[in-house]
């Protein structure tokens, strides 16, 4: 679905990404996994077309991810941003259903943006507060919910749960997974918890010095050598 190759970024002649290949498949849940400050956002603004490579390729279903095929890439895939990020001066609908909004009229958009608010445990009363309004883990809800609005392809999820405990955490997790396994689409996700990695993740990539120093099953990641320091539930700090 994704393939990246070769993939080279420096800032100031430091190089963060020094050579990363890397692949998901589609349907596949991949979680990158690696110590703070080793490029892992830096990575997925490659992908999302925010941070220009030096060099490299990133490819998407076989093709250059390129001006020509990045409408196609950017109309299939949703995402779950660190802290939610909704927008203030909307309403948790008018967020869920934001991309929605631009392409069918309101009723439609909003009845949608209230079924994805169900899937992820908030009921119709929720669509008409404002993101002010909400507990830190029913606004990381609804940012789930607005990632999965429009049926993607492909979603990322950067640090999903960041800043909730450990029970709402665990019921993220569970959520990403459930959302994953039913529609089958293609997840990656940056993450420091290894919680999240066993509850989401088919397959973990460990980033380190600027190039993918493991990648396997997480059903294998325990007998990962590479991954010995990062095992246990200690958060990647
Ligand atoms: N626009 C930029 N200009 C200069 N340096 C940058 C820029 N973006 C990222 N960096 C540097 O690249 C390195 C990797 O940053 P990045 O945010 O990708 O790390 P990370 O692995 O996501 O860390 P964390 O887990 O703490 O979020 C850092 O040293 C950062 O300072």
């Amino acid at each position: 679905m994704i393939q990246i190759a070769g993939l080279r970024k420096s800032f100031g002649g430091k190089p963060v990404l020094a050579g990363v290949d890397l692949g998901v498949e589609r349907g596949e849940s991949l979680c990158v996994i690696g110590q703070s400050g080793t490029g892992k956002s830096v990575l997925l603004k490659c992908i999302l077309g925010l941070t220009a490579p030096d060099a490299g390729r990133i490819l998407w279903r076989g093709r250059p991810l390129d001006a020509a095929s990045r409408p196609d890439f950017m109309s299939g895939f949703g995402m779950l941003f660190q802290g939610a990020a909704l927008f203030d001066s909307l309403t948790v609908w008018q967020n869920v259903a934001f991309r929605l909004r631009q392409r069918m009229p309101d009723p439609q958009a909003r009845a949608i943006a209230v079924e994805k608010l169900a899937r992820v445990g908030l009921g119709p009363d929720t669509a008409d507060l404002m993101p002010a309004e909400l507990s830190g883990g029913m606004a990381k809800r609804a940012g789930l919910a607005r990632a999965i609005a429009d049926d993607p392809q492909v979603i990322f999820f950067d640090e999903p749960t960041t800043g909730l405990d450990p029970i709402r955490a665990r019921r993220i997790n569970g959520l990403i997974r459930g959302i994953v396994t039913e529609t089958g689409a293609t997840a990656i996700t940056i993450t420091h918890d290894m919680d999240s990695v066993r509850a989401i993740g088919d397959r973990v990539a460990l980033l380190q010095d600027g190039q993918i120093a493991w990648d396997g099953p997480v059903s294998r990641m325990d007998h990962a050598q590479p991954l010995a320091g990062f095992l246990g539930n200690t958060p990647l700090l």
